[in-house]
């Protein structure tokens, strides 16, 4: 008998050297040995565990168990043997299924695909010892998995061509789901042993990857984002959350509706407010229609009956928790503070959906502002798995706590920052939009842009993000910012308050070009809404005229700039933002890449992904540019860069003891 409840090898470990003893040979020992050995799965068998497991004769597992081979997530593969023995087990399609997603399965989905023999309620232990009687005297010699042949499906090249396709098509580049199906392809073309080595030779090859390196890196980086602390002291562990069951959302737009759902999937009362009846009716089919999709895609019963309607403020009067999601207008949402202060009972937490306005400056409009924090959901809300909580100079730990666990409970993974303009992600996405947009004046396409991006990893490129999004929401805040404006030839400005500035998007939007809701942006659409994105002749013609009216000449761009000026103007913002106390490590800044912007997960996030070029090189090519752009702050160094490269770049492990961290400032 065996009992498990393993997750797998020690992930920390990788880095290191492993000990204890090797799972391969004692995996081969458990499958040729004479008794029968029954596995007992309790919790959960993942990775190595199941590996495990699946050398055993016989598998039982308890019906609240989970099992899986997640290594692909962590750019790895099953290499003790998991490539090889799932397929003889399950069939190729299912396995390479399994394996190539890492996804986990229920006990009840594992004895369907025929991986346990039995699930029960009872102890899995004495559940097993029973089986196990029942088995006694009875032949192992088809129960060694090892020795099954490979089941071979009739048109074998077909079925991993069409999966090949796929994950490389899904995989953005990760090396990890393309090796596993190299390995069950083994499986089914070369005898067991064989297969054994290729196998220990794929995973060699993965394990020794940078891809792997920065999976490992991210597991763990999402982990740490929930001991969040903050310059002035609050911590994770010492602050108290409140508990919250009544929240109301102040409006029902994109983001309001989205949020709506989120709070009533996860249990909450949900108030939804939406001052206009014809907007509030709109609001209310619509969220009912996504409740009804994700309760038909989950299986789970609806969330309706959690959400009340209302035209007014004052149905907020007695939630514990307000979300204000209103246009990111500072003047509407300020108002919307100071109606909340008055009808709110004592104590409600009120939180703003702003995507980078100040959060203190909400604050001051209340009785209360200890108890206001930002909640930056990312749209699609319902779906996105981020939230960046604010906290505000005057933010009481207690709040910031509440919105941690309220994050947490609607199931985001939720990072604590600091308030200044854009807060992390937005921020960053700031100097890499900047240098897209003068790479642009400087020669490059749309196109081009995008294509490097797309290559790097990201799922769209920024002028795709920037049409699907729309130009108008930047177009909107520049003209707030007072940086729309002709210079004194009567053509739009290319400095600004001594700065570099490009006006090319100010510009598609003077032509109603804002994106997809238009047909029309960055490229065409065949429709207003359109989704595919299309080259478009009138865009080259417009960007040759700018140039020419403002004297620039074209040049041929290589995509080393591309990649360097776009990422490496966002990393410098990074740095900064650590340098400012805004995000409390890397790490913090890299899981809200990852999840909320697309950065490729296998390449770690941006801060990882600097640290694996070298900083040194970082800095390097960031002063070469800014030599060429001196009026491209964004370009210039940051003194944290500098301090780390000058320190000898240390690991980014070892980055939050270089960092000094002042409290936030706007
Ligand atoms: C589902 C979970 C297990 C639990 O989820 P949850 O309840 O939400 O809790 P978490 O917050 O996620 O986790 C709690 C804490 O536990 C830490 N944790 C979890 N799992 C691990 C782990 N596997 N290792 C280390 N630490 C772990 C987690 O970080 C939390 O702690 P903290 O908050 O961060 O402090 C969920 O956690 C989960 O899904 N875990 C991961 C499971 C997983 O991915 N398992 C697979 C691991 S890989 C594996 O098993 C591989 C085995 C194959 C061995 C192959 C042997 C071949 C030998 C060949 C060697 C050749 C070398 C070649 C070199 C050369 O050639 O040179």
């Amino acid at each position: 008998m065996s009992c498990l409840c393993i997750t797998g090898a020690d992930i920390r470990e990788f880095g290191a050297k492993m000990s204890g003893p090797p799972l391969v040979p004692m995996i081969h020992m458990i499958e040729a040995a004479a008794k029968p050995v029954v596995a007992a799965i309790e919790g959960v068998a993942l990775g190595g565990g199941l590996e495990l497991a699946l050398s055993c004769h016989y598998r039982i597992a308890h019906s609240k168990a989970r099992l899986g081979l997640p290594e692909v997530t962590l750019g790895l593969l099953p290499g003790a043997g998991g490539t090889q023995r799932l397929p003889r087990l399950i069939g190729v399609p299912a396995a390479l299924e399994l394996i190539t997603t890492g996804r986990h399965v229920t006990a009840a989905e594992a004895l369907q695909l025929g991986i346990v023999d039995e699930v029960t309620d009872q102890n899995a232990v004495d559940a097993a010892v029973k089986f196990a009687q029942s088995v006694e005297g009875k032949s192992l010699d088809a129960r060694r998995i090892g020795t099954f042949p490979c089941p071979r499906p009739p048109d074998l090249d077909a079925v991993f061509e069409k999966v090949m396709k796929e994950v490389r098509r899904s995989a953005r580049g990760a090396i990890a789901p393309v090796t596993c199906v190299q390995a069950v392809h083994a499986a089914v073309t070369l005898p067991y042993a064989k297969g054994m080595e290729r196998e220990r030779e794929l995973f060699s090859t993965l394990f020794t990857s940078g891809q792997a390196r920065a999976l490992q890196y991210y597991f763990f980086a999402q982990r740490a984002v929930s001991r969040w602390s903050t310059p002035s002291g609050a911590r994770w562990d010492t602050s108290k959350p409140r508990p919250v069951r009544k929240a109301a959302v102040i409006g029902l737009g994109t983001m309001g509706r989205g949020i709506s759902v989120s709070l009533a999937q996860a249990g909450f009362s949900v108030v939804a407010v939406e001052t206009q009846e014809k907007q509030l009716l709109e609001a209310k089919q619509a969220v009912s229609g996504m409740l009804e999709r994700d309760a038909k895609r989950r299986g789970a019963p609806l969330a309706h009956g959690n959400i009340k309607y209302s035209c007014s403020l004052k149905a907020a009067a007695d939630v514990d928790l307000v979300i204000e999601a209103v246009f990111e207008d500072m003047a509407l949402k300020k108002a919307i503070f100071r109606q909340l202060s008055a009808i709110c009972k004592p104590g409600t937490f009120l939180c703003s959906n702003t995507s980078a306005l100040d959060i203190d400056e909400l604050a001051s409009q209340t009785q209360s502002p200890e108890l206001v924090v930002g909640m930056h959901f990312f749209a699609p809300a319902h779906v996105m798995k981020l939230l960046e909580v604010v906290y505000g100079p005057r933010s009481s730990p207690e709040a910031v706590a509440t919105a941690m666990q309220m994050g947490k409970k609607i199931g985001k993974v939720s990072v604590a920052v600091g308030n200044c303009r854009g807060f992390v992600g937005n921020r960053m996405l700031k100097p890499y939009l900047e240098q897209a947009f003068f790479l642009l004046e400087e020669g490059a396409t749309p196109e081009q842009v995008d294509q490097v991006l797309e290559e790097f990893g990201f799922p769209m490129g920024v002028f795709k993000v920037s049409d699907l999004s729309g130009l108008d929401v930047g177009w909107k805040v520049r003209k707030a910012d007072g940086l729309v404006v002709p210079d004194s030839t009567g053509k739009s400005a290319r400095i600004q308050g001594g700065r570099r500035y490009s006006p090319l998007g100010d510009l598609l939007c003077e032509q109603g070009r804002f994106g997809q809701k238009t047909g029309r942006g960055w490229y065409q659409y065949d429709k207003p809404g359109g989704r595919v994105a299309k080259s478009d002749p009138w865009l080259h013609r417009f960007l040759e005229e700018y140039r020419a009216r403002h004297g620039l000449v074209a040049r041929r761009i290589d995509q080393q700039e591309v990649l360097e000026r776009c990422l490496y103007a966002l990393i410098n913002e990074g740095f900064q933002i650590l340098q400012d106390g805004i995000a409390a490590g890397p790490e913090d800044i890299d899981v809200i890449y990852v999840l909320g912007y697309g950065w490729p997960r296998h390449r770690g996030g941006p801060m990882f992904f600097a640290d694996m070029v070298g900083l040194d090189k970082v800095l390097d090519r960031l002063e070469r540019y800014h030599q060429l752009h001196p009026d491209v702050p964004g370009l210039k160094p940051c003194s944290l860069l500098r301090k780390l490269a000058a320190g000898g770049c240390p690991p980014i492990h070892r980055w939050r003891e270089v960092i000094q961290k002042p409290h936030s400032q706007l």
